[in-house]
């Protein structure tokens, strides 16, 4: 059987959900183990579409003991972490730490990041960096406010983002970096960028890539959209060609429904 999806065949969907400040560690296990269990009970081939969780930092160790200790087939990963390695900087969390943990992703610059925290690009840049120095894969979002996608300037203003973080990167690195394009005016809001939005974007950001580390590292980098998907528009964007997986917020708290994104497959039409 084929699907009409097109990153599923060059690239390995990744379906990841965000947690963001929601679920404390008992109520992170009870979610991850309802996942697990809706994703058994539809037999999902996890070699076909990868799944991950980002729970807060307090999750972090109770997620790692579930999924050891039920052999489960779903990464997590730190929501930020520092760009200093250790030291006196009350309040942030090392990559080692988060590498200590079996973390196998780290966001860095969710828009949350950037807007409530002030995280700059030469910031976010360092973070990218001192996650593959403790061996995480970085998920570096990107992505545009209103005013800038009213203006028309989306594009220019997201690759720039782009170009900062992955700054000084191997070919090697760029090819393992995961990037998420999530438009903060659809992040929670309920207006979910067009499929079109998405691939517009992705395109452009595959393109840079290429430029500045050539066309077979670009062909491998994963591109995710975020910004309220749900189980019911998902397939439709990961059917667009430079859309490889999907950032979920919202939807990630609910595990029938993110496991039903996570199964978009069964959603896509088939020849
Ligand atoms: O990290 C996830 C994004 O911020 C999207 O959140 P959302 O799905 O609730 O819109």
């Amino acid at each position: 059987m084929t699907t009409s999806t097109n990153g599923a065949f060059d690239r390995k969907p990744f379906i990841a959900g965000n947690w963001k400040m929601n679920m404390d560690h008992v109520q992170g296990i009870t979610l991850l183990q309802k996942l697990a269990w809706t994703l058994s009970d539809a037999k999902h081939d996890y070699s076909r579409v990868e799944v991950a969780v980002f729970p807060p930092f307090t999750d972090l160790r109770g997620v790692q003991t579930l999924v050891q200790g039920d052999d489960l087939d779903i990464a997590y990963g730190g929501q930020d972490l520092s760009q200093f390695d250790s030291g006196a900087y009350t309040g942030d969390i090392s990559g080692q730490f988060l590498n200590k943990l079996g973390c196998k992703y780290v966001l860095v610059g969710h828009s949350e990041r950037r807007t409530i925290h002030n995280e700059s690009d030469d910031v976010l840049n360092a973070k990218v960096k001192a996650a593959f120095k403790h061996g995480v894969t970085p998920v570096l979002c990107v992505g545009e406010g209103l005013e800038i996608r009213q203006a028309g300037t989306h594009v220019d203003h997201t690759l720039e983002q782009l170009r900062a973080g992955v700054s000084g990167l191997t070919a090697d690195q760029a090819a393992e970096l995961v990037v998420a394009y999530e438009p903060v005016w659809a992040i929670g809001t309920g207006e979910v960028a067009g499929p079109e939005d998405a691939q517009e974007m992705c395109a452009a950001i595959r393109a840079e890539l290429e430029q500045l580390f050539g066309a077979d590292t670009a062909a491998k980098t994963r591109l995710l959209y975020g910004g309220s998907v749900k189980a019911n528009n998902a397939a439709a964007i990961l059917k667009e060609r430079d859309v490889d997986g999907l950032l979920v917020g919202g939807a990630s708290l609910d595990p029938a429904e993110f496991a039903n994104i996570v199964r978009f497959e069964s959603h896509l039409v088939t020849d």
